[in-house]
């Protein structure tokens, strides 16, 4: 057994998310086009006698080292007695899958680890898990438990934190119509600039939602949409990141730096979704 195994955590974006009917659990029906980021947080794992969990880095303030956190609860689930050290690059409570893609990572890093597969159903720890397990880009579907690889160009995108939390449930209490239009056939993209006119059309329909909650997401969309190169600008998730996506590296680079000058406060990184 090598040790310690490090594994990448990488942050989750709702590229769209079409919400489509009420299931009679309350959980809503998805249909969503995901994609995954080079920037994320970073998992570490050593065998130990028993289960504990430090939480580092530049974001880890305010993230519990306890079982609230889902890198504790899918470590005990497996049955595993490791020592976790969590560094916490990715804002929380921020729609780009923090916790989940975290636990995800726990999971496969204990998979290699333990040479066994996961002992219970990924889902369980909850709906964006299955979707975190792959980590790469995915079509989501059902309540999240559905999850189908897609062929994504890579694309270039500007994420950006106004630094407020947005629980999930509640941008979903606050959505009005449940029964909305899914997303378009998936079509086989042939260019960057092909998916990014095919994403033009398609909807995050938490968007709303999470702006009568969170003002200030509509205005982060406004500073999104004034920079140059860009294609989209839409929300992730549940909120309140959201991303412009370019064509370019550099393009998404500038716009990171002409998005930090104007708002020094906010969590903004450029990088590549694949
Ligand atoms: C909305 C999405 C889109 O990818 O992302 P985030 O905003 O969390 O990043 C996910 O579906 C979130 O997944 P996750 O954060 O794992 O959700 P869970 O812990 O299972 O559920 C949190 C709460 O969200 C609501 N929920 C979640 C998923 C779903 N399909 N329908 C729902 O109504 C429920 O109110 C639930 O109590
Ligand atoms: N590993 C984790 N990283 C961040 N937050 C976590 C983690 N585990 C549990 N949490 C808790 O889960 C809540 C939702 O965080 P997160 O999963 O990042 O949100 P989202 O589902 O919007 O992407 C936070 O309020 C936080 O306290």
């Amino acid at each position: 057994m090598k040790t310690p195994i490090e594994v990448f955590a990488p942050a989750k974006i709702n590229l769209t998310l079409h919400v489509t009917g009420l299931r009679s659990d309350g959980y809503h029906l998805l249909d969503s086009l995901v994609g995954f980021a080079d920037v994320g947080d970073r998992v570490i794992l050593e065998p130990a006698s028993k289960l504990s969990l430090r939480v580092t880095g530049p974001m880890a303030e305010g993230v519990p080292e306890d079982a609230r956190n889902l890198c504790w609860r899918a470590a005990q689930a497996f049955g595993a007695t490791v020592a976790i050290t969590l560094e916490k690059h990715l804002p929380a409570a921020a729609g780009i899958g923090g916790g989940s893609s975290d636990a995800a990572a726990v999971l496969r890093g204990l998979q290699q680890m333990y040479d066994a597969p996961v002992p219970f159903d990924p889902m369980d720890l909850g709906a964006d898990l299955p979707v975190c397990m792959l980590a790469r880009a995915a079509r989501m579907s059902g309540v999240g438990e559905q999850v189908a690889p897609a062929d994504l160009p890579p694309l270039h995108a500007v994420l950006a934190n106004p630094r407020v939390a947005v629980p999930t449930s509640a941008v979903f209490k606050a959505l009005p119509g449940k029964n909305n239009p899914p997303m378009a056939a998936l079509p086989a993209f042939s260019s960057a600039r092909d998916s990014l006119r095919w994403l033009q059309d398609q909807r995050n329909d938490l968007e709303a939602p999470a702006i009568s909650l969170q003002p200030v997401i509509e205005e982060l969309l406004k500073q999104l949409s004034f920079l140059e190169g860009q294609w989209l600008t839409r929300m992730s998730g549940s909120g309140a990141t959201c991303f412009a996506l370019f064509e370019t590296a550099g393009q998404a680079e500038l716009g990171a730096r002409d998005l930090r000058a104007n708002n020094p406060d906010w969590w903004i990184e450029h990088c590549e979704l694949t």
